[in-house]
């Protein structure tokens, strides 16, 4: 049973007299969330346009009624009462408001509903990221979480003195009247209201005495949606089968025994009555089935702590030993066992009544990490990701408020999860950029937002990686405990942030990191070698089915850029101006072939011929998986594999049941891209082979070694996971790259110290920090004038780069043309920034402006 499914009680309140404070309010306004989805179609015109957002409206506050923010209020919009979130006292009503116009607040329905620790995180973000405080709002709060909720008012019968109706109004007599002929004495406002004129008034009356008590009772959405699914029952197909049915079968299990009934439907090209006859015949069963929350999955055994090594128990001590606010960097190689220390750091919490919040960088990649935890913690576990219906994220949420001690288990925005007692953060592979959110605003870094959380929180900060970020280690390592990379102009100051840095330099037991080999695709080329796969490779593969064992074939896909390498010797366009790899530009089909910087604008037609030796075979890089897939069928018919990336995995579930077939043996090979190297922990795998590192060497960017040698140091690290010793190859045509060299030598240390010199060098994060406008508008034109607009009246200054105006990579994207302008400058320098709402006022209506605040992505 999952948590969602338990019967919550309501969230009550007994409204007692110390909502009601005689000393005078200096706050008289208050900015309410009104947060009920459809209910300004009831209200007056003006409110219309606002009819799917949730708005802040300002109240009045009445004499004598305390509220605080994270209140949930009870005020007139429209004709009705609804339940509001109380977000923000203010001392002065706007200006721009009537005082006459701004009605009174009616009460406080649930005081303290959020933590005002809560709001000023928030805040925080709404600061940092530029962004109105509604907009974070809006990415913080599910929408509608107040939506279809109910105030209640409920009698309170053993403080209700006999005979004592003789001294009510008549309004509180009838209401007592009312509540008293239920059995629970329990009633809506709505129905009071409509049996009884005054209701507010006797209501409020009765409150006062302690005769009645209200209480929201949040909407619950109890019909979880479902879906027929096809499950495959037989492991022999009886033999009286017509060949069609056999291959149809064959499809089931070949997805490993289930599919959505669309899915398969399409799939096989079939009925369903082909398939009711399948069923018919006992050999398949068509059932209903929860969508979603299926995916919270099998029932996993329970599991037992192990028993830890040296330096996973040095490690997990020195987090228990954090009292309060810390940032501890749990740098641990692959395999090193970081799960199990966070395991371990949770479970006494719990016992405490504190929660955890684990920060994940993709929830479905990752099955085998919630099902650790579900293991190991059982129903305290909830899953928290965008990929929730309402319905489920409002059942989480609901969890969350009731206070119980749990374990949210989340993606990105789960950061803003509002946890009650909240006792440890963790954010494992905290190197990935999925933390990072580009659009909409706010641009936030989850890692950034957890560390001001853990601050208002005052509990610790565990980053967990093999291979830490370059701010997280500066902030940790470097500085000691200084303060933080990110930190500056406008962030709110963090002096003297207690951060440990925690080591887990070998795997279990001892196990050695896997041997990586490095190809050099040049070679394979001169003498003879066309196939994609070097001869080393070829053997590898070759001997995977000879000895019983299981590999992952790596293929970086980037999407649409690209660069530009000569094959012959290795040669790669680069900018004369900036340190970067030149991208390829062909805005349309037939257009002009271009090669550009992305920095500084510079542009160059592209050549005919390498410019370093002069031999004709340029080349754009990049095979994608589907290109090896082919190769491999043709090579190795054998070889049997599974397809493992955005294509194939599109349906929900799929991941797991693609690596569930890939655990059990039914495949020899995995192929995949980026999302093969997130926490896979299978033993078997003893080889891993990258097809062609290049393609995420020469990114056009900044940052682009630094996600090299994560992503290379990473995939590398799913080989040798178990008794048998791991093997890497990795392809490339330029060996001596130093990022190749690193992930070679396991080399984490020396190579960011090279790295975070070139950074420092040329200003870059974590030493200088950026701010990047995206630009974008239908209009090719007033993108690009208003680009150059905005850049012309940014204030020159000691300190503050100003890079561009320059078009985005991909100039046009969904019909929309984008530039670009990149702010750089060092904290330390502190530039004058400018006033973010008079740069968006330099913007014409038909021009969008991002202000992407620490940039990850910079395409
Ligand atoms: N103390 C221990 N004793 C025995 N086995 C352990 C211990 N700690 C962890 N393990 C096991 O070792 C394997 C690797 O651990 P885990 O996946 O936690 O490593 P990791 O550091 O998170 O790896 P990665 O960063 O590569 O994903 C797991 O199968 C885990 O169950
Ligand atoms: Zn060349
Ligand atoms: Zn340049």
């Amino acid at each position: 049973m999952y948590i969602n499914d338990v019967n919550l009680p309501p969230l009550v309140v007994a409204q007692s007299g110390e909502s009601y404070d005689t000393r005078i309010n200096k706050n008289q306004w208050v900015e309410v969330l009104v947060d009920c989805p459809g209910i300004a179609k009831e209200g007056t015109t003006e409110q219309k346009e606002e009819e799917q957002e949730e708005k802040l409206y300002t109240y009045r506050l009445p004499a004598g009624l305390e509220v605080k923010p994270g209140d949930i209020l009870s005020v007139p919009f429209g004709r009705q009462q609804v339940g509001g979130i109380a977000i923000r006292l203010l001392a002065q009503p706007p200006a721009n408001l009537a005082p006459e116009k701004i009605r009174d607040v009616e009460d406080v329905i649930h005081s303290k509903f959020f933590r005002e620790s809560y709001w000023q995180l928030l805040e925080r973000v709404s600061h940092y990221y530029y962004t109105p405080f509604i907009q974070v709002i809006r990415t913080a709060l599910p929408p509608g979480l107040l939506g279809r909720s109910q105030s209640r008012l409920r009698l309170k019968r053993e403080n209700i003195p006999n005979g004592a109706n003789e001294f009510l109004s008549f309004p509180a007599r009838e209401i007592i009247k009312i509540l008293q002929s239920q059995a629970d004495g329990d009633y809506s406002f709505k129905f009071l209201r409509r049996q009884i004129k005054g209701f507010d008034r006797a209501k409020k009356q009765l409150i006062q005495r302690g005769w009645v008590e209200t209480y929201i009772e949040l909407p619950r959405y109890s019909r979880p949606q479902t879906k027929p699914i096809v499950t495959l029952t037989v492991s022999v197909p009886p033999i009286d089968l017509s060949k069609r049915q056999r291959e149809i079968l064959q499809v089931l299990r070949r997805h490993g025994g289930e599919l959505w009934l669309n899915d398969f439907l399409q799939i096989c090209n079939t009925t369903t009555a082909t398939l009711k006859k399948l069923e018919e015949q006992g050999c398949i069963v068509i059932q209903q089935r929860e969508i979603l929350r299926s995916e919270n999955g099998p029932t996993v055994a329970a599991d037992q702590p192990k028993s830890l090594n040296a330096a996973q128990f040095q490690a997990l001590s020195t987090i228990k030993e954090v009292k309060g606010y810390a940032t501890l960097l749990l740098h641990g190689v692959t395999g090193s066992g970081k799960t199990e220390i966070y395991l371990q750091a949770i479970a006494p919490l719990l016992a405490q009544g504190k929660s955890a919040l684990v920060l994940v960088p993709e929830i479905g990649l990752t099955p085998q990490l919630t099902d650790r935890f579900r293991a190991r913690f059982g129903n305290k576990i909830n899953v928290y990701h965008s990929a929730l219906s309402g319905g489920e994220r409002y059942d989480t949420w609901r969890q969350m408020l009731t206070g119980e001690p749990q374990i949210v288990i989340g993606t990105r925005s789960a950061v803003f999860a509002p946890l009650p007692n909240l006792g440890l953060i963790i954010l494992d592979e905290e190197h990935d950029n999925s933390f990072k959110q580009d659009s909409p605003i706010p641009t936030y870094h989850a890692r950034t937002v957890a560390q001001w959380r853990a601050e208002l929180e005052n509990c610790p900060l565990v980053l967990g990686s093999a291979t830490p970020s370059l701010e997280s280690w500066v902030r940790v390592r470097v500085r000691g405990s200084g303060q933080g990379g990110q930190e500056g102009v406008n962030s709110p100051p963090t002096p003297h942030t207690p951060s440990h840095y925690l080591s887990l330099p070998e795997r279990i037991h001892s196990r050695p990191l896997p041997t990586v080999e490095i190809v050099d695709m040049r070679q394979e080329l001169q003498q003879g070698n066309r196939s994609i796969f070097s001869r080393s490779l070829q053997d590898a593969l070759q001997q995977l089915k000879q000895q019983n064992q299981q590999g992952i074939l790596f293929i970086h896909r980037r999407g649409h850029s690209t660069f530009v390498s000569c094959r012959n010797c290795g040669y790669v366009l680069e900018c004369p101006h900036c340190d970067v790899s030149l991208a390829y530009h062909q805005t349309e089909a037939e257009g002009p072939q271009i090669l550009r910087c992305h920095y500084c604008n510079y542009a160059r037609s592209h050549p005919r011929n390498c410019p370093e030796c002069s031999s004709p075979y340029l080349k754009f890089f990049g095979s994608g998986t589907q290109r090896v897939a082919q190769e491999l069928t043709k090579q190795f018919p054998d070889l049997r594999f599974i397809r493992f990336d955005s294509d194939t995995t599109r349906t929900k579930g799929a991941h797991r049941t693609l690596l569930t077939q890939f655990a059990n043996g039914e495949a020899d090979l995995l192929i995949g891209t980026q999302m093969l190297t997130k926490g896979l922990d299978l033993p078997q795998v003893t080889l891993v082979g990258v097809v062609a590192a290049d393609g995420l060497l020469y990114l056009s960017d900044y940052r682009a070694s630094e996600r090299a040698f994560q992503t290379l140091a990473q995939v590398a690290g799913r080989a040798g996971r178990g008794e048998e010793p791991g093997r890497v190859i990795v392809q490339t045509y330029t060996p001596e790259h130093p990022v190749i060299e690193a992930v070679q030598k396991h080399d984490y240390e020396s190579f960011t110290t090279t790295e975070l010199e070139q950074r420092q060098a040329l200003n870059y994060p974590p030493y200088g920090r950026l701010i990047l406008l995206r630009l974008s508008s239908v209009d090719p034109m007033e993108v690009q004038n208003a680009a150059q607009v905005i850049a012309a009246a940014l204030p020159q200054q000691e300190g503050l780069d100003i890079l561009g105006p320059a078009p985005a990579n991909i100039l046009r994207v969904a019909n929309r043309y984008r530039w670009q302008i990149l702010l750089k400058f060092a904290p330390d320098a502190l530039p004058e920034l400018p006033d973010w709402e008079k740069v968006r006022e330099l913007c014409p209506k038909s021009v969008s402006l991002t202000i992407d605040i620490d940039p990850i992505n910079m395409m």
